[in-house]
């Protein structure tokens, strides 16, 4: 696989803070690559760096093998689509959408070929003659996406461009974005604070906390083998389950510490069987096909169990219940994960 971008020993800091400290990371051709981590780990600051609006400390940015630290943002050949959308408010969405490439001066006829091919691409011939203040968020951001598709840039970077949606738009516009991918088979980097947006879209989820990355790896690998304790815990949502090892002893994998079981794998069991955690609801999210159930023990603390939706329970009920075999992950005192009990 051929990188686009290649980011070798990445650092920035603003003032004395240290914010990226040492990030290397690989984005392949055609490859969809999302970047999460807890607010203020550097995502944004990141992306800023690759599309050269920051300068990094030191490291390398290199773009097609060519080292493009200190190269000015236009001359990166990549486009980036910001959640604020940065429309020009007073000029059309045909306008927005050929200013850039007249600002570089290509012909008539040019800017009529690519801005056709963003228009049927992001079918946006209905508001060509609007301004933005006459869109909705999901038009403006369409608009926004067309205007970095005009560039044919060899990578799109995308920081949180969907989070000024409501959720049903989110929703559409992810797909759309997925479709787009497919289509173009473009080279992306997307940063956002969604799980399924990351859980849907990546190829690959970059994993930042506090400036470095923790984990690399596609959505279903991190989830099924999160490398760390942190990443077990960001990945997911409902988030899995921790406890000490000591409190669940005959399920602990050796040199385990830590143990997490995610909410799906639990299953409700009769108070007497061997292992059985005697629990009481405290309250339940039914959400359709499956239901969130909310637990207090006394042995593993607050739980959040994953049941089937048509399950009858209610909140003050006592339940006994048990980590499904195989599905117990073991942390060591370093947080670095052992095994699951498999
Ligand atoms: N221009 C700046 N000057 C000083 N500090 C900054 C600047 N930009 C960002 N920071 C700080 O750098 C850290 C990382 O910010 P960044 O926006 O990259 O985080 P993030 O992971 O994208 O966060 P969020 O998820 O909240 O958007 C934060 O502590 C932030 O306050």
């Amino acid at each position: 696989m051929k990188p686009v971008i290649e980011l070798r020993g990445l650092r920035k800091s603003f003032g004395a803070t240290d914010i990226l400290k040492g990030i290397d990371l690989v984005l392949d051709e055609g490859e969809f690559l999302v970047f999460v981590g807890p607010s203020g780990c550097g995502k944004s600051t990141l992306l800023r760096v690759i599309a050269g609006l920051e300068a990094a400390e030191s490291g390398q940015v290199l773009i097609d093998g060519h080292d493009c630290t200190r190269a000015h943002p236009s001359e990166r050949q990549l486009a980036m689509v910001f959640q604020s959308y940065a429309l020009y408010p007073h000029m059309t969405v045909a306008q927005n959408l050929s200013f850039g490439m007249r600002m570089r001066g290509l012909s008539a006829a040019e800017i009529a070929v690519k801005l056709e091919r963003a228009v049927r691409t992001l079918k946006l011939e209905p508001f060509l003659q609007r301004k933005p203040g006459e869109l909705s968020g999901g038009q403006c951001q369409r608009v926004a996406i067309g205007r970095a598709l005009v560039q044919q840039p060899r990578a799109f970077l995308f920081d949180e461009p969907l989070s000024n949606l409501d959720a049903e738009l989110r929703l559409h516009m992810r797909v759309e974005l997925a479709a787009l991918h497919r289509e173009l088979g473009s080279s992306m980097i997307y940063v956002t604070h969604d799980q399924v947006e990351a859980m849907t879209l990546a190829d690959r989820i970059v994993v930042l906390r506090d400036g470095r990355i923790e984990q690399v790896g596609a959505p279903l690998d991190l989830y099924r083998n999160p490398a760390n304790a942190f990443v077990a815990g960001f990945i997911g949502s409902p988030a899995i389950n921790f406890f000490p090892a000591a409190a669940l002893p005959t399920r602990a994998p050796a040199g385990a510490v830590q143990l997490g079981v995610r909410p799906e794998h639990w299953h409700c069991v009769n108070l007497g069987e061997p292992d059985a955690v005697p629990a009481r609801v405290l309250h339940v999210e039914r959400l359709g096909p499956l239901s969130y159930l909310y637990a207090e023990t006394r042995q593993l603390g607050r739980l959040c169990l994953q049941l089937p939706g048509d399950l009858r329970v209610n909140v003050g009920e006592q339940l006994a219940v048990q980590p499904q075999p195989g599905w117990v992950y073991g942390f060591d005192a370093q947080g670095l994960r052992v095994s699951a009990d498999k």
